[in-house]
């Protein structure tokens, strides 16, 4: 056994994860093993995609993507002419129409060669792909650690989102037909370099914007930044993410470039999924703000039953949630008969003065009816509004919207889902908490790196606040860079076809541990899988490096750059050898 690296463990130990709402996991190297994209999507579409795009040159889809390749291509050439060209761009033609198929094709493959993220190649890659996930002559690769984690987290109801340069299609590909089945069900929406550049903070500001406009559709608590969570195997794209404030999460996989050491000091770093779920790091539920309509209640339980089922099951894992509600329901009725008591106290003595005054008053029809002395508990509508708080101090505040809440929620009475006027001023009150939050949790979210904090401010400033996005109810509201990505409600799924195994390394929670039914059988992972072809086999010296070190980025600066740029710390690739290894493969 390898002894244990005490100054790696601090490291990683001492950058715990706050409660997140949301994940946003990249792919390659990070849910999918970099080898099956280099060594099976990449050289299938490089067999593939000349034939299919002369084939499909008059479809009008193609005719659209060929139009954005000239497009792109040209503003790849203008930047490359500029003061600092990026050596990869040197050596390439432009297309010179979109309808001259030759050097459409020869560009293609020029960016295939390059692995330049560009986004018409990727919707055209995508398009290729469809026909080898259709013949099974591939299956996504997924690694194992993956597939229990996507059911712990929908039984936690985060929900899990993609953002990847492959283009949605592409993505829906591969989870669609992975080789745990189809894994779809398990996210709740995909996003593409259609959002921006994966190594631009304002992407992951149109993604925040994005999210939070699904958010106020289906009435969930607004989102601040630090809710999400943002998984990726590249230095370069936390740092974009960590830009808005968005928690980043460094995932260092087997075949995975070299990631350099201070990437792996600046962000907390794991080797599998299943480690975001160890007891050291796992404190993922923030109950006051859980995914799930504000307003919602339980059948049968009160606003303040509803929330202490929901302590309940912090406090008691054990019990099932029938046996919660049961717990919450006695609660409540405890509670109901203490406050009752309270005040039959004071009605009583009440009614005794009544009595006294009528005994000295000629004898009137009674004049309180029994509906009458009920009125007291019909009040709750009239109560007066919470008062403005003051300002808190920093520790304060983030107690603070939690105790308001549960003072709302126990204030209220059980309000039905069409009391509108209700839920909209409480709505109001906590959308104002969470834009508060919100602008705190940017204030304090960014990164401590003095080198990443610098350029904090023009983010910030494009981030629709909580409020904002609450307000704008339908997608047409979203950032006029509204990506082709989609964010579907998160459907009831299905259990994967074929099931998970359990987590490489480390425990799910109590909560999260429940196996789903169909997860006992577990599969083979890919690797193992006799149907993919045969894996072209490394240089014999580097036999690990060889997918990674191909794993290449487009070059920031450039125009629409959409890839991962090297230069930027997660990447220890230098350009030399990135423009030497094009040549060799030429
Ligand atoms: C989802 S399609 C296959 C992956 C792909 O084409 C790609 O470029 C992966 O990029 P990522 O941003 O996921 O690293």
């Amino acid at each position: 056994m390898e002894p244990m690296d005490i100054d790696a463990l601090a490291t990683t130990t001492t950058r715990l994860l706050r409660p997140y709402r949301v994940v946003l996991a990249d792919i390659e190297g990070t849910t999918t093993d970099i080898a099956f994209v280099h060594n099976e999507l990449f050289p299938y579409a490089r067999a593939h995609l000349p034939a299919y795009v002369r084939q499909h040159a008059n479809d009008p889809a193609v005719q659209a993507i060929l139009r954005d390749l000239h497009t792109q291509s040209l503003a790849d050439a203008q930047a490359a002419k500029q003061p600092n060209p990026s050596p990869i761009y040197v050596d390439f033609a432009p297309v010179t129409s979109p309808s001259d198929l030759d050097s459409v094709i020869a560009h293609l493959q020029w960016l295939m060669r390059h692995d330049v993220k560009r986004g018409p190649l990727k919707s055209l890659q995508g398009l290729v792909w469809a026909a080898a996930y259709a013949s099974r002559a591939v299956q996504g690769h997924i690694y194992p650690d993956v597939v229990p984690a996507l059911l712990a987290w929908r039984h936690l109801d985060v929900p899990v989102y993609i953002y990847s340069s492959g283009s949605v299609p592409a993505q829906k590909l591969l989870f669609g037909h992975s080789t745990y089945g189809d894994l779809q069900p398990y996210f709740s929406g995909y996003f593409d370099t259609a959002v921006g550049a994966k190594v631009a903070p304002q992407s992951y500001a149109a993604i925040f914007n994005r999210l939070n406009a699904d958010f106020a559709q289906k009435n969930f608590v607004p989102l601040a930044p630090s809710d999400i969570l943002f998984l990726s195997d590249n230095g370069a794209e936390l740092v974009a993410a960590r830009r808005i404030g968005i928690q980043a999460v460094l995932v260092v996989r087997e075949n995975n470039p070299v990631v350099t050491e201070d990437a792996k000091r600046e962000f907390l770093n794991v080797a599998a999924f299943g480690e975001l779920f160890a007891p050291h790091v796992f404190n993922v539920l923030d109950k006051q703000r859980p995914n799930k309509p504000m307003d919602a209640v339980e059948p049968g339980l009160t606003s303040a039953a509803a929330v202490a089922a929901e302590k309940q099951e912090t406090e008691t894992p054990f019990l099932t949630k029938r046996q919660r509600k049961a717990l919450a329901r006695e609660q409540e009725q405890k509670q109901q008969e203490q406050k009752q008591q309270a005040k039959m106290q004071p009605e009583q003595t009440k009614q005794q003065l009544e009595q006294a005054k009528q005994q000295q008053r000629p004898q009137t029809p009674k004049q309180q009816t029994p509906k009458q002395q009920q009125q007291p508990k019909q009040q709750p509508k009239q109560q007066p509004q919470p008062q403005p708080q003051p300002q808190p101090q920093p520790q304060q505040k983030k107690q603070q919207p939690q105790q308001q809440q549960q003072q709302q929620q126990q204030q209220a009475p059980a309000a039905p889902e069409t009391d509108a006027p209700k839920q909209g001023k409480r709505r109001s009150q906590r959308v104002k908490q969470m834009t508060d939050d919100a602008a705190a949790s940017m204030a304090t979210d960014a990164t401590p790196s003095s080198a990443l904090a610098a350029e904090d401010v023009p983010i910030k400033a494009e981030l629709t606040t909580p409020a904002a996005a609450l307000a704008a109810t339908k997608p047409a509201a979203a950032p006029a860079a509204a990506p082709a990505a989609t964010a579907e409600p998160a459907t009831p799924a299905p259990a994967p076809a074929t099931a998970a195994p359990a987590p490489n390394a480390t425990p799910v929670p109590a909560a999260a541990a429940k196996p789903a039914p169909a997860a006992k059988a577990a599969p083979k992972p890919a690797e193992a899988t006799p149907k993919q072809p045969p894996k072209p086999k490394p240089a014999a010296a580097t036999p690990r490096a060889t997918p990674a070190k191909r794993k290449r980025e487009q070059q920031p600066g450039t125009p629409a750059d959409s890839g991962k740029g090297s230069g930027a710390p997660g990447r220890s690739t230098p350009m030399a050898t990135r423009s030497k290894r094009a040549k060799v493969n030429e």
